[in-house]
């Protein structure tokens, strides 16, 4: 599903800080990215989201090769990866149903198809009844769930969350991943980057483990 092979990528200021990168992550797993502070998970994220290229591999996502991806095939490519971050990067003059369908406005869906859609997410998420609240009227595990159903609102098969849990509670933490692992379970491909080592051991998953740009656990 997402397969990368001898990836490396080179900052003119830092030199190499992903050096032969290769895994493969099938459909419907869901794998930690791990390692210390500067080890490299947000560049292989940005490879992902095609935000930055490699110098030397290729990175494939359904048999595209995102590396290789002209500007212009950028956007379409996009659309089948949600992306949730640690600080949850929420409109915060909108309202949650906005919010949430932002990635399907767009997309140019229309109206009835919209609210259906988004309804859907919120109920996935455990947020029925707070569309028209605002994200500040909201505490921080809501406003990471709101993260989330904008990221599965256009159903894309590849989930990518960057340190989804650095700002919650363990407990909160707990259930954000038990919504990560339903996913999972209808067939979705999760990769999450994470710190959280307690959290990481008490789940029975994959672990991707970067040292200095070097996958050393794959
Ligand atoms: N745009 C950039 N230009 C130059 N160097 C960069 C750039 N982005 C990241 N780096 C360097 O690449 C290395 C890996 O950084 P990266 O942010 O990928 O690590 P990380 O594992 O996500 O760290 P953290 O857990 O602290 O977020 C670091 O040495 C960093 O300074």
């Amino acid at each position: 599903m997402l397969k990368f092979e001898n990836v490396t990528k080179r900052y003119a200021e830092t030199g190499d800080v992903l050096r032969n990168v290769s895994f493969h992550l099938h459909h419907g797993e869901l794998a930690f990215l791990t390692g210390h502070s500067g080890a490299g998970k947000s560049t292989l994220l940005k490879l992902i989201a095609v935000i930055e290229r490699c110098n030397r591999g290729a990175i494939w996502l359904d048999g595209e090769n995102l590396s290789a991806a002209k500007e212009s095939q950028i956007p379409y490519l996009r659309r089948k990866m949600g992306f949730i971050y640690q600080d949850y990067k929420l409109l915060k003059d909108r309202t949650v149903f906005d919010n949430v369908a932002l990635p399907l406005v767009i997309a140019g869906y229309g109206h009835q198809e919209i609210s259906r859609r988004v309804r859907a997410a919120l109920e996935k998420v455990g947020l029925s009844g707070k569309e028209k609240k605002y994200p500040m009227a909201l505490s921080g595990g809501e406003q990471q769930r709101v993260g989330i159903a904008r990221a599965v609102v256009n159903k894309p098969p590849l989930i990518i969350a960057d340190e989804p849990t650095g700002n919650l509670d363990p407990e909160l933490a707990s259930e954000i991943m038990r919504l990560f692992e339903s996913f999972q379970q209808v067939g979705v491909t999760v990769l999450i980057a994470s710190h959280d080592i307690s959290l990481i051991s008490k789940m029975n998953h994959r672990v991707l483990k970067l040292d200095h740009g070097q996958l050393i656990l794959g």
